[in-house]
């Protein structure tokens, strides 16, 4: 029996950025994902399917090994930890920043800080580095929201125009890490799937340089 790979991407923002590439890399779903509301879908390869699944929930299925590859934001695989889980390219799409930010023009209070975050592992690590500490507020979205109604003193939170936080009044303060989307790897799949893994890899990252070519 021929050995099925099945590929998990992040629905959401990431995934039409995510479907050209792919497309240029010789697979495509058979039906519109964005029509359906199944969550696997048969690919033109036939032991090749794709799930599509929230973004955070991405490297969960490749750290064990339910997905053999997948595609995630670095915030996202930071956030998890992805111990153990491969990280062959970056597939240069979604890029922005995760950065610190508080109100506009006024200082980083001095002591114990509140800080809101979707990311509070990273944010963690981060004050921790910094010397800060720092009593993390788990939120799942509209971070800028809470140091305008005083429930933080700071955000970790993806920057990419500043148009968000400049229209709450608020603004960036240190950057954290430069973000884009990365295509990982199961352990699993390396060792068992590398003839399968290894040309997908290959040939997405000719049409990573194909789409970089086209941007310069
Ligand atoms: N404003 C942005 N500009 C560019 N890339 C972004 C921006 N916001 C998020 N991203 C990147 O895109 C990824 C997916 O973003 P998206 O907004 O779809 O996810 P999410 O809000 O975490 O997902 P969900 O809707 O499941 O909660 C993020 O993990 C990050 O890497
Ligand atoms: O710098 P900008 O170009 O304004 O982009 C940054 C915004 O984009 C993301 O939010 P998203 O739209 O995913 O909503 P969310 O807050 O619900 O996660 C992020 O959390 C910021 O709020």
């Amino acid at each position: 029996m021929s050995q099925e790979l099945i590929i998990a991407l992040s629905k959401g923002r990431i995934l039409n950025e995510t479907l050209p590439l792919f497309e240029q890399a010789g697979i495509h779903p058979l039906e519109d994902v964005r029509k359906s509301r199944k969550l696997i879908f048969d690919t033109n390869i036939e032991n090749v399917k794709l799930i599509i699944i929230r973004a955070v929930d991405v490297p969960t299925y490749v750290e064990l090994g339910a997905a053999d590859m997948g595609v995630a934001g670095k915030d996202v695989l930071m956030e998890h930890g992805a111990k153990g889980i491969y990280e062959p390219l970056d597939l240069n799409i979604a890029r922005c920043r995760l950065m610190t930010a508080g109100m506009k023009e006024q200082k980083r209070p001095t002591g114990r800080i509140r800080v809101a975050t979707k990311f509070v592992n990273v944010a963690k690590r981060y004050y921790a580095e910094q010397g800060v500490q720092a009593d993390l507020i788990k939120l799942y979205g509209g971070m800028e929201l809470a140091p305008i109604m005083d429930l933080a003193d700071e955000i970790v939170d993806i920057v990419d125009t500043g148009n968000t936080l400049k229209a709450n009044g608020l603004e960036a303060r240190e950057e954290i890490a430069d973000i884009s989307t990365r295509l990982v790897v199961s352990q699993g799949a390396i060792k068992m799937k590398n003839s399968l893994v290894q040309p997908i890899i290959q040939k997405l990252s000719a049409a990573v340089e194909a789409a970089r070519q086209t941007d310069s």
